[in-house]
């Protein structure tokens, strides 16, 4: 994790992790993520009722401002102003100062955990294996097989709405992202810790997986 801290136009933070700074809105922030599409039967709450999520780990490599770990949780609602939206439920990176200003600027909110990723490339397929671990305690792992870096780059782009959080004086907040990436399905495999925080995931069942090698994003 490497957190550049020296440009005045960085803001200063007391997050919930300490005293940090980070980038002003939009970041641009380039990476990998590998994402798994799945269906959940029976709604937990109300920010987590039944049927389709996105859960995805993600790299923000050096080139971002800030360099970190993710795992999140996402579903797509419905909104007004911008049309259906990618809303995350649950987030966990392993850099304070992007739990501060995901939580400030955009109301996504993140938490700290620990994780560990290993990655191997044979000929144009790469093997990936993510973990994670809240005080030692596991909350999901997943391996990946994917050949997304052989691909041609293509786009996309999307609106983030968020509910308002404490961070953000119970405001909404939307983020429009956009960016390129080689992106192909590939074979994935979750585990979620029962007793973790997305125990509840555990019993959905597995649709698709896709990774997006090399992505390149302009967010918020
Ligand atoms: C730029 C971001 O805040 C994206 C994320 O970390 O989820």
């Amino acid at each position: 994790m490497t957190d550049h801290t020296t440009s005045p136009a960085w803001i200063s933070s007391s997050g919930p992790d300490g005293d940090v700074s980070y980038p002003p809105a939009p970041w641009a922030m380039v990476g990998q993520l590998w994402l798994s599409v799945l269906k959940l039967r029976t709604g937990v709450d109300e920010l987590r009722p039944a049927g389709v999520y996105g859960v995805a780990f993600v790299s923000y490599e050096p080139g971002s401002p800030l360099t970190y770990s993710e795992l999140l949780v996402a579903r797509l609602v419905p909104t007004q102003q911008h049309g259906r939206c990618v809303s995350i439920t649950d987030i966990w990176v392993d850099s304070p100062a992007s739990v501060a200003g995901g939580r400030e600027l955009w109301a996504i909110p993140k938490q700290l955990c620990d994780f560990e990723l290993d990655t191997s490339h044979r000929g144009p397929l790469t093997s990936t294996h993510w973990s994670t671990s809240l005080e030692r305690r596991p909350i999901a792992s997943a391996s990946f097989t994917d050949v997304s870096r052989a691909m041609v780059r293509i786009p996309f782009r999307g609106t983030t709405w968020q509910p308002g959080i404490g961070d953000t004086d119970g405001q909404d907040r939307t983020a429009a992202l956009q960016g390129s990436s080689k992106a192909l399905p590939c074979r994935g495999r979750w585990d979620f810790a029962a007793d973790g925080p997305l125990g509840w995931l555990r019993g959905a069942r597995q649709l698709a997986s896709f990774r997006q090698a090399d992505f390149r994003m302009c967010f918020g």
